[in-house]
C-alpha cells in the first residue's frame, strides 16, 4: 500500500477524528462533578467511576486507537476494532472496543467460517502513525481453491507484530490475538477453565486478556467482587503489571501466592523440600479440620444462669445436643461458637416463658450474651488461635499424632515437627508453607470471602493446599487457571490437570490446550523438546509460528566473548545463570563494567522463588530505583526467576549446575526446559565440559555437537 494512497490518507483522516471526539469524550466527563451526588457514600462511588472513566479515555498519542476493520456483509457497513470505545457527537460509534460482540468475527472469522463479514483489515503504526493496511477477503472460496484461501490468509503486518524484537514488559496482544486464544478469552465467566501450554504459546497473554474481557463483559459484578491476577514471583507480576492497564483495566489486584497468604503473618524463614512439600500435601487439610474441631469439649456441668431471684438452667445432656446439632449442620467453626451461645440462650428463653414472663425480641440476643453463658460456651466450644493452633502443632508430637492418625505416617509426623520449637508462636519463623497451613485453619473458623474471578498463571507449581486457598477465594467465582506440566519445578508440581481442579473445589473445570508457539523459534524448540520425554512423555512440543529458525549456539566459548557476541544486537538479552553462580557472575559483570539489571533484586526476592531451601544467590539487595527492571537492554536472571519471561537473546550459562541445583534431577530438567525456552531470536548455551545426557547431544572432535549415537 504506498504511503499517500488516497485511502490511507482517508483512514489517516479517520483515525485524527476518532482522536477529536476522544478528546471530547474525555472533556465532558471531566465537567460533570461527582460532589452533585445525593450522600457522601454515592458521591465517592460516582468520583471513582469518573475517575476510572477519564483513565479510560486517557488518549496515548503512542498506542493507535484502532487497529482493525470489518465489513458487514448485506449493506458493506464497516466497524473499526480498538482497546476502547469512540463514539461520535450522534452517539454512533466510530471504534468499537475489541471485546464487544461485535468485534468477535475480526478474531474468528476464516474464508470457510466468515461469521458475516466480508473482509478484514489490519493497519500497521509506527509510534502512533498509520503507516500501512491490509485487506483479507472472507468472501467463500470457490471449491478446489483453498490454496489461494490459505496464501491470502497471510498477513505481514501480523507476522511483524509476532517477529518483532522485545524490549521492556509485556505487552498486549489485542491486535493479533488469534482463533484458538480468541476462543479461551471469551469463555463464559462461570467456566473454570484450564489452560495448558507449552512455553511461548500465550497462555499469560491470554489469562490477562481473559481478565479485560470479563470486566468489560461483567463490569459491575467484576469491579464490585474483585478480579485477582496470581503470578509466581514479584519479578513476574512486575513483568506483566502493564498489560491491563494498556487495555483500561486498572481494577485487578495482582499478587504472588506468599502475598496472599501473607495477610496471616510474614514469611521469615526457607524449609527442606521434603518438609515443604509434606505441608502442601492435601491429606494436611484433614489434620488441621480434626484439630480445629479437637478443641470442642464434652459438657459435664449445668449450665446455670441466675435471672433476677431465678436460677435458669441447661442440662449438660441439653448442651451436649445443641452441640451436636450445630456440628451436623457442617457450619464454620466460629460461626459454630455463636450458635452455641443462641442455642443455649434458646433453651433458658423458652423455659422463663412457660413461667409467664413475656419477653421482647432482643432478650434472646441479651441471654446469648450474658456472661454465664459465653463463659460456658466458651469452655465446651473454645475459642480458636490459628496461629498458636499450628505452633502447637508443629511443635507437640502427641497432638499432631492425635491429629494425624491414620492420615500421616510415624515418620511423616516426625517431618512435620519442629526440632527445636520456638518459644510462642510470635516468635515462629513460619515459612511459605506454613502460611498456607494457616490459612486453611482461618477458613475452617471463618468463610474467606471470595472474588468473582482469578486468574492464576503457573499453576503447575502450585501445592495442593495452595491450590485450596485460592479454590477458597473463588468459591462463589470461577478461575482462569494458566500453566505447562512440563514446566513444573517445584517438588509439590501437580502431575494432572484433573487434580488441581479437585483441589481448586471446580472438579466440572475443564482443560483447554494452546499448541502454536509465538515466542520460541523452530531451532530452539527442538533443542528443549528433547528433554521433553524425560520431563513430560504424554505433551507434545508445541508448533511454531515463527518465521525465523533462530540462531541457536552451544558453546564453551568464555562467557565474556558469548556475551559481547549479543548485546551489541536490538532487543533485550537475558543471561540465565544457576542461582548460586548469581553473585560471581554478577561481580564479574560490574569489573567488566556492563550495565545491567539483576532480576528479582528490586524487592529483594529470595532467589529460592519456591521457599524450599537452595543454594544462597549472594543477592545483595541493593535495590534499583528503575520503574522495573525489564526497561534494561541486558537482565541477570537467576534460573529460579526465569519462568515466564522472555528476551530476544538468552545466554543461558552452565546447564548442568542449573539441573543440578534442585531437589531432585526430574525437577532440574524441567528447570532446564524453562530456562532453554526463554529464547524469541537467539539462544546461546554456554557449558563447560558435558551437556546434561538427557539433551542427547554429543561434542565430537572436529563436528561440533552431533546427536547422541
Ligand atoms: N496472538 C499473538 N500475537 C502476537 N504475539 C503473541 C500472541 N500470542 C502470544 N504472543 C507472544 O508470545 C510470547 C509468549 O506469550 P506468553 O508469555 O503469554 O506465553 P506463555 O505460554 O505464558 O509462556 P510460558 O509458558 O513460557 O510462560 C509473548 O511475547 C506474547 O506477546
Amino acid at each position: 500500500m504506498p504511503a499517500d494512497a488516497p485511502e490511507l490518507t482517508q483512514e489517516r483522516e479517520f483515525l485524527a477524528e476518532a482522536r477529536t471526539q476522544l478528546a471530547r469524550m474525555r472533556d465532558r466527563v471531566a465537567a460533570l462533578d461527582g460532589r452533585y451526588a445525593g450522600d457522601r457514600v454515592s458521591a465517592d462511588a460516582l468520583e471513582a467511576a469518573l475517575a476510572r472513566r477519564m483513565e479510560q479515555l486517557t488518549d496515548d498519542p503512542e498506542i493507535p486507537l484502532f487497529f482493525g476493520r470489518i465489513t458487514l456483509g448485506g449493506d458493506a457497513e464497516t466497524f473499526h476494532i480498538g482497546r476502547r470505545h469512540v463514539s461520535d457527537p450522534d452517539g454512533e460509534p466510530m471504534v468499537v472496543d475489541w471485546r464487544a460482540p461485535v468485534s468477535t468475527p475480526f478474531y474468528r472469522a476464516t474464508p470457510k467460517e466468515p461469521l458475516g463479514i466480508t473482509a478484514r483489515r489490519r493497519y500497521g503504526f509506527a509510534r502512533g502513525h498509520l503507516t500501512a493496511f491490509e485487506d483479507e477477503s472472507l468472501t467463500r472460496p470457490e471449491p478446489g481453491d483453498e490454496g489461494a484461501v490459505e496464501a491470502a490468509g497471510h498477513s505481514d503486518i501480523l507476522e511483524a507484530e509476532i517477529e518483532r524484537p522485545r524490549t521492556g514488559p509485556m505487552r498486549d496482544i489485542v491486535a493479533t490475538i488469534q482463533p484458538e486464544q480468541d476462543v479461551i478469552v471469551r469463555m463464559p465467566l462461570e467456566r473454570t477453565l484450564v489452560v495448558q501450554g507449552a512455553p511461548g504459546t500465550g497462555k499469560t497473554a491470554v489469562g490477562l486478556h481473559r481478565a479485560a474481557y470479563l470486566l468489560y463483559a461483567h463490569r459491575d459484578q467484576l469491579t464490585r467482587r474483585g478480579v485477582l491476577v496470581v503470578g509466581p514471583n514479584k519479578s513476574f507480576l512486575r513483568y506483566i503489571r502493564d498489560v491491563l492497564p494498556a487495555l483500561g483495566e486498572i481494577h485487578a489486584t495482582q499478587a504472588t501466592i506468599e502475598e496472599i497468604v501473607g495477610e496471616h503473618a510474614p514469611v521469615r524463614a526457607t524449609e527442606p523440600a521434603d518438609v515443604a512439600t509434606l505441608k502442601g500435601d492435601a491429606r494436611m487439610a484433614e489434620v488441621l479440620r480434626r484439630a480445629v474441631w479437637s478443641h470442642i469439649g464434652t459438657p459435664q456441668d449445668t449450665l446455670v444462669l441466675p435471672r433476677g431471684s431465678f436460677r435458669w438452667r441447661v442440662p449438660a445432656h441439653e448442651a451436649h445436643e445443641a452441640i451436636e446439632q450445630i456440628r451436623a449442620r457442617d457450619v464454620r467453626y466460629a460461626l459454630g461458637a455463636a450458635q452455641l451461645r443462641h442455642a443455649l440462650a434458646h433453651r433458658v428463653l423458652v423455659q422463663i416463658e412457660e413461667s409467664g414472663d413475656a419477653l421482647d425480641d432482643r432478650a434472646w440476643d441479651v441471654l446469648a450474651r450474658t456472661k454465664p453463658v459465653r463463659d460456658y460456651a466458651a469452655a465446651v466450644w473454645p475459642a480458636v488461635e490459628p496461629r498458636r493452633l499450628l505452633f502447637r502443632l508443629l511443635s507437640d508430637p502427641e497432638l499432631l499424632a492425635a491429629c494425624a492418625e491414620g492420615i500421616l505416617s510415624e515418620s511423616e509426623q516426625h517431618l512435620l515437627t519442629w526440632a527445636r520449637p520456638p518459644r510462642t508462636p510470635g516468635s515462629a519463623r513460619w515459612t511459605t508453607a506454613d502460611l498456607v497451613l494457616l490459612d486453611e485453619i482461618v477458613d475452617l473458623l471463618d468463610r474467606t470471602e471470595s472474588v468473582a474471578h482469578i486468574v492464576v498463571d503457573e499453576a503447575q507449581d502450585l501445592s495442593a493446599m495452595m491450590l485450596r486457598a485460592l479454590g477458597r477465594r473463588a468459591a462463589t467465582g470461577s478461575l482462569t487457571v494458566l500453566g505447562d506440566l512440563a514446566q513444573a519445578t517445584t517438588p509439590w508440581a501437580a502431575r494432572d490437570w484433573a487434580d488441581v481442579l479437585g483441589h481448586l473445589a471446580k472438579p466440572d473445570g475443564h482443560v483447554e490446550q494452546l499448541t502454536a508457539g509465538f515466542r520460541v523459534p523452530a531451532d530452539v524448540i527442538e533443542l528443549a523438546a528433547r528433554l521433553l520425554p524425560s520431563i513430560a512423555p504424554g505433551l507434545e512440543p508445541p508448533t511454531a509460528v515463527r518465521r525465523a529458525r533462530g540462531r541457536l549456539t552451544i558453546t564453551s566459548a568464555p562467557l565474556d566473548d558469548v556475551l559481547a557476541g549479543v548485546t551489541g544486537l536490538e532487543g533485550s538479552v537475558g543471561l540465565i545463570v544457576p542461582d548460586g553462580a548469581l553473585a560471581g557472575i554478577r561481580a564479574a559483570l560490574t569489573a567488566a563494567g556492563l550495565t545491567f539489571a539483576v532480576v528479582g533484586e528490586q524487592d529483594d526476592e529470595h532467589p529460592a522463588a519456591d521457599g524450599v531451601d537452595g543454594t544462597d544467590g549472594g543477592d545483595e539487595g541493593s535495590a534499583a530505583d528503575d520503574a522495573s527492571e525489564f526497561d534494561a537492554h541486558l537482565d541477570l536472571v537467576p534460573a529460579s526467576l526465569a519462568k515466564g519471561l522472555e528476551f530476544d537473546h538468552v545466554v543461558l550459562h552452565d546447564p548442568v549446575a542449573i539441573v543440578a541445583a534442585e531437589p531432585n534431577h526430574a525437577t532440574g530438567l524441567r528447570r532446564l526446559y524453562v530456562c532453554l525456552t526463554r529464547a524469541v531470536t537467539s539462544l546461546a548455551v554456554r557449558h563447560d565440559g558435558d551437556l546434561p545426557p538427557e539433551l542427547g547431544l554429543d561434542i565430537e572432535a572436529g563436528r561440533g555437537l552431533v546427536p547422541s549415537a
